[in-house]
């Protein structure tokens, strides 16, 4: 009995979802804007209660045959959209539109063509969900037509973040899709992929289905999405973008989002849109980046950035901080040391390399709890984590557009946020290109203390020492961010040669690694001259502070927090709770009690400009005695204090004062152990020297010997004897050693006693 009554109210739904698609589709075709149109800034009429009574009106005219131009709303529930879609929206505590929605909704809704461009954070992901849900849902599309929508995304992270908002906002309806990730293994993909309707994956995921799935089809695909559009488009994708292209339908709806948006015509022919709908809500903004965000960059040379990360992170313990590192060596090599040496808040790493539900579970982790999280650019894009209070690009990021997606993981949807750059003196180009008008990136240029900043490197080699599988990662780590610079392709910005020889030594000596490891690919011959390096040097020296011109609200708080002197480590006046969003100096911390903190008071362009010693890394032959160089197994020299570490205990290993003490002793010892080996050197050189004389002295007397022993013939005996002796000992006009051959054995004798006295007084 129960089945016709389900079939019943299937059929009855089905009827009424048939009613409400008529009307849907007769509302947008009567009120789509015209193309090429925005819509007007919001009224005071568009206020929520407002916005209210104009939905109910809207509907109400739509059942007269009257329709709204609902180019002109605010609010989702102003839009001709499905109710299912609406109450989802509704659930999620999504009312008003942000500037992307409310300008691209309208045109992705009457089936255009759509080149989206907004702010990072600005809500770009729900501006090309609806639009799926609501095509499909007016297509009454189900399981059995396959595959309806795709939607790329550069990483699996980001697909897996955009089903979730598909999941969210499409559960009133009956679609099937899922992320096409790593997760399931392709093999169960394969099954359950033509019953999907909306697939959301990477490009190389869907080319590899393309390639192995039987009866893989999407000739009935409506929609293609691309999120993070300009890097799906780049150089990295593009065989397999084309592969996509070749095998889903020309006649599709397309749609193109990212903050970053790509201008160029070619790479847009590729994906054959048809009169796109360009909707750049914030051309006209003074600048590319959240109003909320507040950007710092500090110059900090290579070997100072460890030490610069490691005095932030201390003093923001109480803050959600993602750090960007430019590969999976340094995310793992500085996540471990840092793990060894506790800064005293909760690490975490991410990059490439891990499973992709180990990803998730990190991503959740840092969601919820204030941690720092070390990441490569596979977080650089697209993902939403919400409250990240700091995000600090340690390696410079490839580009301008890179940079504006990484800081935009923190200020997301009118949040407030912080960022911070190091940018070595040899990548000052970056900073010009930040800086320059059209970026439109409000960057202040700040200056490290250098006397506030800790210096870790001992006991990052401490740590080496201890956990030796540690230091082969910060070699590979040296070398991986050397070839990261190496392989740029913007050479103005990365340009190896510009590092002296000194520079990478320091830095490798600043990962605690006893000695540079070797780059091959990396030849100082081309050094630039040292008239150059001094140019730098000058130009480093010259480094001031600018502000561009940003937003006059955002410009007052900056410098209302920021007094001339500040520095944006060291706040003048320490707040104690750091984790309330206010004003620059708000946000920091003061110092953490028990940190220590020993560097010189030298004034912060000799951070910058300081030069470097030469012998840092080299084995001086003149070194004072005790100073001996250790070696390792591999024949590398290890650094005498870094060689503390095998002795102390892991709690013990960044107390410095215990190295320092047990540095002391061990000088101590070592003085010892080198006056010891002196005089052990000493007496064998006295024996072997001996040796020899005696050795001398015994061939002479056994040709002596032999000499007398002669019994050739009478002729021969008497001109070898004369010739011999002559030649030799006897008639010879040195009566002395005549003398001595005839007392040979004596002396030999005495010799030998002089000799077991002398070493006999030796042993005394
Ligand atoms: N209309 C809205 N009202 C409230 N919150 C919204 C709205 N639209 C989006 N959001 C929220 O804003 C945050 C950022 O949205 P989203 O991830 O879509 O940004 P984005 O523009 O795609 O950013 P990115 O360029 O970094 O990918 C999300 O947490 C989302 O839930």
């Amino acid at each position: 009995m129960r089945r016709p009554q389900r079939r019943a109210m299937a059929k009855q739904s089905r009827a009424k979802d048939g009613d409400e698609i008529r009307l849907l589709e007769t509302w947008i075709d009567a009120g789509k804007p015209l193309p090429g149109t925005k819509p007007p800034p919001p009224s005071e009429d568009s206020s929520a209660a407002n916005a209210r009574g104009r939905a109910r009106v809207v509907v109400a005219k739509a059942a007269d045959g009257e329709y709204s131009d609902y180019g002109a709303s605010t609010r989702f529930d102003e839009l001709p959209l499905s109710t299912k879609t609406k109450d989802a929206l509704r659930q999620q505590g999504y009312k008003e539109m942000s500037e992307i929605q409310r300008a691209a909704l309208p045109h992705a809704l009457c089936g255009r063509d759509v080149l989206g461009a907004a702010k990072t954070g600005s809500g770009k992901t729900l501006a090309f969900v609806i639009p799926v849900i609501e095509k499909l849902y007016r297509e009454k599309w189900s399981q059995e037509d396959g595959v309806g929508c795709i939607i790329l995304s550069p990483t699996n992270d980001l697909a897996g973040q955009i089903w979730e908002v598909v999941r969210k906002v499409g559960k009133h309806h009956n679609f099937s899709g899922g992320a096409i990730v790593k997760r399931t293994g392709i093999e169960q993909e394969k099954e359950r992929i033509n019953s999907l309707n909306i697939l959301v994956c990477t490009p190389g995921r869907l080319v590899q289905h393309f390639d192995e799935t039987p009866n893989f089809d999407c000739s009935n695909l409506q929609i293609l999405v691309l999120d993070e559009a300009d890097q799906i488009l780049d150089h990295n994708f593009k065989s397999q973008v084309d592969i996509i292209i070749s095998q889903i339908p020309k006649v599709r709806q397309t749609l193109l989002f990212s903050a970053t948006q790509t201008k160029s015509v070619k790479d847009l022919a590729r994906v054959s849109l048809k009169n796109p709908e360009y909707i750049s809500v914030h051309e006209q903004a003074i600048t590319a980046t959240p109003d909320n965000l507040e950007q710092c960059a500090m110059i900090v040379p290579l070997e100072q950035k460890l030490n610069m990360l490691w005095s932030f992170i201390k003093r923001h313990l109480k803050s959600k901080i993602l750090v960007f590192l430019s590969s999976v060596k340094q995310v793992k090599f500085v996540y471990e040391i840092f793990k060894k040496l506790r800064p005293g808040i909760p690490l975490k790493c991410m990059h490439g390399r891990m499973k992709y539900e180990v990803q998730q579970a990190i991503v959740a982790e840092f969601s919820e709890s204030t941690s720092v999280l070390f990441s490569t650019d596979i977080f650089a894009r697209g993902l939403d984590i919400g409250n990240v209070d700091w995000v600090v690009q340690v390696d410079c990021p490839e580009s301008v557009a890179l940079y504006i997606h990484r800081v935009g993981r923190t200020a997301r949807y009118n949040k407030k946020g912080k960022s911070l750059i190091f940018l070595c003196p040899e990548e000052e180009r970056m900073l010009e290109k930040l800086k320059a008008t059209e970026s439109k990136i409000p960057i202040n240029v700040r200056k490290p203390k250098v006397e506030q900043l800790e210096q870790i490197s001992q006991n990052v080699a401490a740590v080496l020492v201890k956990f030796p599988n540690l230091q082969q990662l910060g070699k590979r780590a040296f070398v991986t961010y050397l070839k990261s610079v190496y392989l740029q392709g913007d050479k103005e910005v990365f340009d190896l040669s510009r590092f002296s020889a000194e520079s990478f030594a320091a830095y490798a000596s600043s990962l605690g690694l006893p000695v540079t490891p070797k780059i091959r690919f990396v030849s100082h011959k081309k050094n630039v001259s040292k008239k150059d390096m001094e140019d730098i040097g000058v130009k480093q020296m010259k480094h001031k502070a600018e502000v561009i011109e940003i937003k006059p609200q955002v410009k007052r708080d900056m410098l209302a927090d920021d007094g001339p002197d500040d520095d944006i480590l060291y706040p003048k006046k320490p707040n104690p709770d750091a984790n309330i969003y206010g004003g620059l100096d708000e946000i920091l911390s003061p110092k953490v009690p028990g940190a220590d903190t020993h560097m010189e008071a030298e004034k912060i362009e000799e951070l910058v400009a300081r030069p470097l010693k030469k012998k840092k890394l080299k084995i001086n032959m003149h070194r004072p005695v005790g100073t001996r160089v250790k070696y390792d197994d591999e024949g590398n020299a290890i650094d005498p204090l870094a060689s503390l570490a095998e002795e102390v205990g892991p709690e013990d290993v960044i107390h410095k004062d215990k190295i320092l003490q047990r540095y002391a002793e061990m000088l101590r010892e070592m003085q010892e152990d080198d006056k010891e080996d002196k005089a052990q050197h000493k007496k064998s050189l006295q024996e072997k020297k001996f040796e020899k004389k005696m050795k001398l002295k015994r061939r002479r007397q056994e040709e002596t010997d032999a000499v007398s022993d002669d019994s050739g013939s009478e002729s021969d005996r008497n001109t070898n004897t004369s010739s011999k002796g002559k030649k030799k000992y006897f008639n010879n006009s040195n009566d002395d050693e005549g003398g001595h051959a005839a007392k040979g054995g004596d002396l030999l004798a005495q010799q030998e006693a002089l000799a077991l006295k002398l070493l006999g007084k030796m042993h005394h």
